[in-house]
């Protein structure tokens, strides 16, 4: 019997800095954690250090064992100077320039594997860095298996949670749609414009992006795309938009800006993902097809750039009729990014 509950419940735990136990592991998370209750958590001071493998690429640890599998979890032994600040050195590539690592640092094997690779996903999920102490046969607050969590992942129990009138500036007759979902604490909004008219509907799926929505941040195209987009729509017969909160391409607002902050070191946003330990893209569009579905709409003229989000939402049955490009003119700070988007992730600009 698998649980999702059990997921929500860690984390929450993770989000604490409390230990967690999946399967025979105890887990501590080393960004929410601190030095007291990591004595707690091991007092003999031997619990090693588990890292996701884009991370373990950065510090030249991935190659050490044999037969190592790509986007395997690795293990860090725990040499007598890992204390938890060198800890939170190995777990955040951000702190790389300012405390360059010592080492030397050796991977060892990856005990219960299939757990380790649970707990750096499950961190994910909790837009937290993927890296955690670990004890075998540890306590923690909650216990769970990583049947629990592919279980959190997949039940989009989506909903309808309240509609309302709303007039915008690019259409005044527009309807908002609010969604929910008990896994996440992400309310996602559709906007509806103009009237349903027999023919498939011209649709955005807009990512979340506080400093672009909302500050006017010029290193991404976000904030003048979802203008855009909403001015296509109302120019349209018919349209909607999606709004997702799926900031940062999934990975969350803080490690978004972790990844920023890689950038500013000179790296792309796609290396930076990776040295963090993330997924190039980590959003679900199962989402977005879910909540067209529950709007009536099983096909549309999707506006984007990005052929992921055609592929995304034909996988869960949502027929793109038409794809419309959705390019922006660059300015200076985004152009290198929207260069990334084209030379690295396939996008048609
Ligand atoms: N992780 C990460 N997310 C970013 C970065 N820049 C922008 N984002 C996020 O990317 C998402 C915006 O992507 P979209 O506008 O949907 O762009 P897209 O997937 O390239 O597709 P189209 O615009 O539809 O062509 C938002 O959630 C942003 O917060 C970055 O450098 N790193
Ligand atoms: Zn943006």
């Amino acid at each position: 019997m698998t649980n999702p509950r059990l997921a929500a419940r860690a984390i929450d735990a993770l989000r604490r800095g409390w230990p967690i136990r999946i399967g025979t592991l105890g887990l501590l998370p080393i960004e929410t954690a601190d030095p007291v209750r990591l004595a707690a958590f091991d007092p003999e001071e031997e619990a090693p250090v588990l890292l996701s493998a884009g991370r373990a690429e950065t510090l030249k640890l991935a190659n050490q064992l044999e037969a190592a599998v790509p986007d395997a979890p690795v293990l860090v032994d725990r040499a007598p100077w890992i204390d938890f600040a060198t800890a939170t050195a190995l777990a955040d590539p951000q702190l790389d320039l300012a405390t360059p690592l010592k080492g030397p640092f050796r991977a060892i094997t990856v005990i219960a594997p299939a757990d380790a690779g649970a707990a750096l996903r499950l961190a994910r999920v909790a837009g937290m860095l993927p890296a955690f102490f670990v004890r075998s046969g540890g306590q923690g607050e909650v216990t769970l298996s990583p049947s629990d969590i592919d279980a959190h992942e997949d039940a989009i129990r989506l909903s309808i949670a309240a509609r309302a009138r709303l007039p915008v500036a690019h259409a005044e007759d527009a309807e908002i749609v609010a969604f929910r979902t008990p896994e996440g604490p992400g309310e996602h909004v559709a906007l509806l414009i103009g009237s349903p008219n027999g023919a498939p509907p011209l649709v955005r799926l807009h990512s979340e992006c506080l400093t672009g929505d909302a500050l006017g941040s010029l290193k991404c195209d976000c904030g003048p795309q979802l203008d855009a987009a909403l001015k296509a729509i109302a120019a349209s017969d018919w349209g909607i938009l999606l709004y997702l909160r799926q900031e940062g391409r999934g990975i969350g607002l803080v490690n978004k800006l972790r990844a920023y902050a890689l950038q500013d070191q000179g790296f792309d946003t796609v290396d930076a993902n990776t040295r963090l330990g993330f997924a190039i893209d980590a959003r679900d569009f199962g989402v977005a097809a879910r909540m067209l579905d529950l709007l009536g709409q099983r096909e549309v003229r999707l506006l984007t750039n990005n052929p992921g989000k055609v592929q995304g939402l034909e996988a869960h049955g949502i027929r793109v009729a038409e794809r419309v490009p959705h390019f922006l003119p660059t300015n200076k700070h985004n152009e290198q990014y929207l260069a990334t988007k084209r030379d690295r992730t396939g996008h048609q600009l």
